[in-house]
């Protein structure tokens, strides 16, 4: 539902779009139980959680339940909001249950004797009622029976942040959903309404952190960590406190030298150690719980240790001590590559840049810094193998990197969930310490027992109606969060609960929707650079096909297409990216007729002819690859054809219109790739379709 335009809101509020629930509808227990909220505790975050109870059921159910503030319990029934450690509660939560809730965790029990009838939500902490909350309200809106209410939940997962890339003038690099809400004009908007619903957002699907700025800290960004900004930035981080999420920012390296006067920023230099110190003082002077520093160092023009000759440790560390004494931390990312490569070099071989740079430091880095590592070893494509990162590196703090923006997967013009790639990547089983070394049980921390782990999500949102520009890509930030809290859950319970809380339960607008989104990233990549092929984008702006756009460039992303054969063989023969893995991935990688084929190309350089597993020949496959993608594309539009009239008007059309687009791109993409292939080889299509000569 769009709110309205002359009024406040201009935006939707996604999945937290409440409607009433039709009175037959009316869960049995709506009149028994929820006719008042009982709050235990007297703090802003209890008191928060219950006004977004209250405000969901007045919606709802159109009831108006009472909030009554006690210190006893002298009602007969109602929600109760408390701690797991509440006198009041005691009786009615075991001491197992109790032990049970963690630190961001919650319990939900229901209570239904003859004189009592509660639905208890209580938590450990104040970071825990607001999960709680959202999730009953969930509940309650998917209708589920009142025994199965009960539920302990904790997040398995300790970070789950998400990182936006937004700049200062309101630009976002990589956004494709309007301009930032954080940022214009050079400076911090103060439009703390849309922020507090984005805090609302991120909350209901478990986000406990959020960097605001980009990761390439230039300009005036460089100064947020200065008083400068840091009173405004304190505004939105109480806003954030209040939904348990912690504010993080990025920061320039070489701040020392830009703010500081320092002529150093070298990690080893006491008065550059000193000049963090008293800055990192100073930020929490005016933001008592921030989360600490995002840092790319090194990477992609941005300064870091390496100018001074010293490690990533030495720099990570150098920030982790100043962070340490407030409870901060350093989140470091691992995307350190050379991106002044010359193509004539076939040695280098930029998927081994991150392995190489990090796994020497493994036990090097201090308690508080963390590893942030992107999925693969290149670049956030529409497939990679799993970064040989994850599981090389016992002795350090590990997070995912995702990117929720569609910066290579159709920058959300097209139809692209990536619920089922992550999936994907989090049941990716490394062996690093033999069977069952998932990737998941990795960045959740239980494998190597590291406490700090998790996920970060390069953001999707911007200032746009929808905040994703597409309003199906909304999926992708649920999904995010989501998967972090407990990367266990099946990807089609994640997608379904989501199309349920946006589009309503009718049973053909849930299963269209399903099919879109767990049909849609397949069809991406068969039209675009199927079997681990990646790239082949136009420079700069990442959108759309240009089969040699990064071939000659310098950043070390070749296919080196041939007559003959394409791909890059980075086998043990060749550049040696698979001696990164564990020995059986090694041997499988390594040998073409074992390895997955949806990464055949990533892995082997392979000839044309070449017969893949189903008799096809690769460049067969390739013209069959690129049909079949765009005929796909027809399928999702015809579903979501068939859903007008059971769909809000607006959001139908919007998502109307981008499918069309997507249909006319996709029809690009086959053309233009269907020719280079046909140009290269001279080999027609067996099925005579129209190939542009
Ligand atoms: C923020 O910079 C981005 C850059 O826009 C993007 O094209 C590249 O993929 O990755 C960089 C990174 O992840 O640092």
């Amino acid at each position: 539902m769009i709110l309205s335009r002359n009024g406040h809101q201009n935006y939707t509020m996604c999945w937290l779009s409440y409607k009433p629930v039709i009175k037959e509808d009316y869960p049995q227990y709506v009149e028994e139980f929820l006719g008042q909220i009982i709050l235990l505790e007297k703090n802003i975050y209890f008191e928060n959680a219950a006004n977004e109870l209250k405000k969901a059921l007045s919606i709802l159910f159109e009831t108006e339940p009472k909030l009554i503030n006690a210190s006893s319990l002298y009602v007969e029934s109602g929600i109760i909001l408390g701690k797991v450690t509440n006198e009041n509660l005691r009786g009615f939560i075991t001491d197992v249950e109790k032990e049970a809730v963690g630190e961001e965790g919650f319990i939900i029990k229901v209570i239904d004797e003859n004189k009592k009838k509660y639905i208890i939500v209580a938590s450990r902490s104040e970071k825990g009622i607001i999960y709680g909350i959202f999730h009953l309200i969930s509940q309650f809106r998917l209708k589920v029976k009142l025994k199965e209410l009960n539920c302990i939940e904790n997040p398995k997962t300790s970070l789950r942040i998400i990182n936006h890339w937004d700049n200062m003038d309101g630009s976002i690099e990589r956004g494709y959903a309007g301009k930032s809400i954080f940022f214009a004009n050079g400076r911090i908007k103060r439009n703390y309404k849309r922020i507090w619903d984005y805090a609302r957002l991120l909350a209901s699907i478990g986000i406990n952190g959020v960097v605001i700025n980009n990761v390439n800290v230039r300009d005036k960004a460089i100064w947020l960590i200065t008083p400068k900004y840091l009173n405004d930035l304190s505004k939105i981080a109480e806003v954030f406190r209040l939904y348990g999420i912690k504010l993080y920012l990025s920061i320039n390296f070489a701040s020392p030298i830009y703010i500081g006067g320092l002529d150093t920023a070298d990690p080893l230099d006491k008065s550059v150690q000193k000049w963090w110190k008293d800055t990192v003082k100073t930020i929490y002077s005016y933001i008592p719980d921030f989360g600490g520093f995002l840092v790319k160092a090194d990477s992609e023009f941005n300064p870091g240790p390496y100018v001074y000759g010293r490690t990533h440790a030495d720099g990570a560390n150098m920030l982790a001590e100043a962070l340490g004494p407030y409870k901060g931390i350093v989140i470091w990312r691992a995307f350190v590559y050379n991106c002044l490569q010359d193509w004539r070099d076939t040695k280098t071989d930029r998927a081994k840049a991150a392995y190489d740079n990090f796994k020497p430091l493994d036990g090097k880095f201090s308690e508080n810094v963390i590893l942030q590592i992107k999925y693969g070893p290149m670049d956030f494509q529409v497939r990679e193998p799993v970064s040989p990162l994850f599981g090389a590196m016992e002795k350090t703090n590990q997070m995912m990197e995702f990117q929720i923006t569609q910066e290579y997967t159709g920058q959300q013009i097209h139809l692209c969930y990536l619920g089922t790639l992550w999936k994907e990547i989090l049941e990716f089983d490394t062996y690093c310490k033999g069977k069952g070394s998932y990737v998941k049980r990795i960045v959740d921390g239980s494998l190597f027992g590291r406490k700090y782990a998790g996920f970060a999500g390069v953001s999707n949102i911007g200032d746009s109606i929808n905040w994703t520009g597409h309003d199906l890509a909304q999926a992708n930030l649920w999904t995010f969060g989501k998967l972090a809290w407990d990367p266990d859950k099946k990807i089609e319970d994640i997608a379904r609960e989501w199309t349920i809380l946006t589009f309503g339960d009718d049973k053909k607008v849930v299963d269209n929707i399903l099919w879109m989104l767990l049909n849609s990233h397949t069809a991406y990549e068969k039209y675009t650079t199927p079997l681990g092929l990646g790239w082949m984008v136009n420079p700069g702006h990442h959108y759309g096909p240009n089969p040699e756009g990064y071939e000659y460039s310098k950043w070390g992303t070749y296919h080196r297409a041939d007559t003959k054969a394409i791909g890059v063989d980075r086998t043990s023969r060749g550049t040696g990216y698979t001696l990164q893995y564990s020995k059986m991935w090694q041997e499988i990688f390594d040998d073409i007729n074992k390895c997955p084929e949806e990464l055949l190309l990533f892995f082997h350089r392979v000839p044309y002819d070449f017969k893949l597993k189903n008799g096809k020949t690769l460049i067969q496959f390739m013209y069959d690859s690129h049909f079949e993608g765009v005929e796909m594309v027809d399928e999702l539009i015809e579903k979501w054809e068939e859903l007008r009239g059971k769909i809000d008007e607006e959001i139908f059309n919007r998502v109307h219109e981008r499918l069309k687009m997507q249909k006319e791109h996709a029809i690009e993409w086959r053309d233009v790739i269907n020719t280079y292939f046909y140009r290269k080889t001279g080999i027609p299509d067996e099925k005579g379709r129209v190939i542009y000569p």
